[in-house]
């Protein structure tokens, strides 16, 4: 990365080309980055102290911001390397108040599922890592990283976002095409190939959901499950947390042992709430909970793997059903 000094001395066409963030950057503060064979230092220091006055910022004042700014990029566009070693859950107490006696290490390359009845706490336990608690949730739970408290900067900061989390809900707000949500997301991430990135985080959305969506859809016209296989997908291919924290991936429509296949590709922590068993002994261990605390931990078992081709078969069986259910085919045939 650049320091400010170099910034300064290139030309303006020259940034614009490697720092597309500064058109924006500098577009914040009505300022166009125009006479492009300028230097850009030169180009700030071209304009009155009047023009200054106008745009609500003095000179230093723009530069430090701008040093900040670069700052910034430079720790986002090192997240990729981010990596930590270990995640623990230090137990609280459940919802009657009774004690969570449970100290449990996680470490990068291992999916853990999380089951439990519906309103037992398996959300409650993922929002506790996102948050990276510390005494300070309804579960008193304490969350570690490295054997360490994260420090106020790791817990807050969005350039160091540590987890990244699919939940349930996806509701987009914003009026904008496929194309143009991942670029934005690409581009804060420093991606260096954009359309590229676009076009496989599309095709491999596509490849999760039923109906295919283009770049050019709208992301307000996906519907759940296809703009759950975008997120899924966009995490996958942009996120650089390296923990990974997913809420039902089986109830939007779309191919979770795929989806859960892509999201485990890189060295993550993967903790996945589930009411699914493939995708549950798909995981190397289950966290089982009861009445919002953390009531066991199963090791899955040789013999529960072994379950799981049987299961795969029972699945698909129902998966070629309901495909015929959507073509519109009646389902006569006697079901063995
Ligand atoms: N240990 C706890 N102490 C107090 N409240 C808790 C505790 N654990 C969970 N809760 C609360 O219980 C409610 C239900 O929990 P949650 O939404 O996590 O359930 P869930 O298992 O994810 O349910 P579903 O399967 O329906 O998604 C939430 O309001 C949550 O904050």
């Amino acid at each position: 990365m650049n320091s400010l000094e170099e910034i300064l001395e290139k030309e303006i066409k020259s940034v614009k080309t490697e720092l597309p963030q500064l058109i924006g950057f500098f577009g914040n503060y009505g300022i166009e980055l125009e006479r492009e064979h300028l230097a850009l230092g030169d180009y700030l220091s071209s304009f009155t102290e009047e023009h200054y006055e106008d745009l609500g910022i003095d000179k230093q004042q723009l530069i430090e911001n701008l040093d900040g700014f670069l700052e910034q990029l430079a720790a986002i566009s090192n997240g990729g390397s981010m990596k930590i070693a270990s995640l623990t859950i230090i137990g609280g107490h459940d919802k009657t108040g009774s004690p969570e006696n449970i100290e449990l290490t996680l470490v990068p390359g291992s999916i853990t599922s999380i089951v439990g009845p519906t309103g037992s706490g398996k959300s409650r336990l993922l929002a506790d890592i996102e948050w990276m608690a510390q005494n300070d949730t309804p579960t008193g739970r304490t969350i570690l990283v490295n054997g360490e408290k994260p420090d106020t900067n790791l817990r807050f900061s969005l350039e160091h976002k540590l987890v990244a989390q699919l939940s349930q809900n996806m509701n987009f707000v914003m009026d904008t095409c496929v194309s143009e949500f991942i670029r934005m997301h690409a581009e804060s991430r420093m991606v260096k190939n954009i359309p590229q990135a676009v076009s496989e985080i599309v095709a491999q959305a596509n490849m999760l959901a039923g109906e295919k969506f283009t770049e050019q859809t709208p992301v307000t016209a996906l519907s759940g499950g296809q703009s759950r296989a975008l997120m899924i997908a966009d995490t996958a291919f942009l996120s650089s947390s390296p923990v990974v924290l997913i809420d039902e991936i089986e109830n939007a429509g779309i191919d979770r042992k795929k989806a859960l296949a892509l999201l485990v590709k890189k060295e993550k922590i993967v903790l996945m709430a589930t009411h699914d068993p493939i995708l549950a002994l798909m995981a190397e261990q289950r966290l089982v909970i009861k009445n919002g605390g953390i009531y066991k931990i199963i090791q899955t078992s040789l013999a529960e793997k072994s379950n799981l081709s049987a299961l795969e078969a029972l699945d698909n069986k129902i998966l070629s059903l309901r495909t015929s259910l959507r073509r519109g085919d009646l389902i006569e045939q006697e079901i063995a």
